[in-house]
């Protein structure tokens, strides 16, 4: 269970406005997330990552605590374990598909698992400037799958692929999400792309 309770500040560009969030995600659901242009969606997904500090307020998983103001207390992002799949990707350019997943697991039966689930095996040695964005959008989703996180936070993951693509993989995110016990958080858009998948939503602003 993650529960979050903090309040941060954004500068935004007609000043500041504060973002408010209280919520306990349940372990194992998918949650979407809404909200309009800059109300702070990837925000909220950073500071649960530990990657944006809150500026009041607590974030606890299961019985440990993340994050903590009046404490001063602040878990550095590498041992909260979360996958995050980033807008941009943020991928390696100088590492093929396989050495991305590599980096994350050592694990050869789970990294090909992942490339025939992100229908990559015919890309394994590409680096992403030789591929496709829905590609490279799919590899960002693997590599973090590949640490079989337990909590992962994914913004705007579908925005690159048609829509066959997009729901072919939502079943086997589905699946996998159910076998590694992921509690997912996701940032959309689209209104209709996780209907009848997530049990559960946040609009934020
Ligand atoms: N670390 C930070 N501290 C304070 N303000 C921030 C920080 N990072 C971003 N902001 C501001 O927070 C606001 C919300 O940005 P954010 O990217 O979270 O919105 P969003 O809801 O994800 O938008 P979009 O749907 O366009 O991606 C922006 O005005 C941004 O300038």
């Amino acid at each position: 269970m993650i529960a979050v309770n903090i309040e941060k500040k954004l500068k935004a560009y007609n000043g500041l406005q504060l973002l408010r969030i209280k919520k306990t995600f349940l372990p194992g659901g998918i949650t979407r997330i809404t909200g309009p242009s800059g109300a702070g969606k990837t925000t909220f997904l950073k500071m649960i990552a530990g990657l944006v500090s809150p500026d009041n307020g607590t974030i606890k998983a299961n019985d440990t605590t993340w994050f903590d103001a009046s404490q001063k207390m602040n878990l550095a992002p590498q041992l909260r374990r979360v996958g995050f799949v980033f807008q941009d990707y943020a991928l390696f350019p100088n590492m093929t598909v396989k050495q991305h997943l590599e980096y994350a697991t050592d694990n050869a039966d789970w990294i090909n698992r992942l490339l025939t689930i992100g229908g990559l095996e015919t890309f394994a040695s590409h680096k992403p400037d030789h591929l496709s964005g829905g590609q490279q959008q799919r590899l960002a989703i693997m590599r973090a799958l590949a640490i079989k996180p337990k909590l992962l936070l994914m913004d705007e993951p579908f925005s690159a692929l048609d829509v066959k693509m997009k729901s072919a993989l939502i079943k086997d995110l589905q699946v996998l999400f159910k076998e590694l016990g992921t509690t997912a958080l996701i940032v959309s858009h689209n209104p209709q792309e996780l209907d009848g998948v997530s049990r559960d939503e946040l609009e934020i602003g």
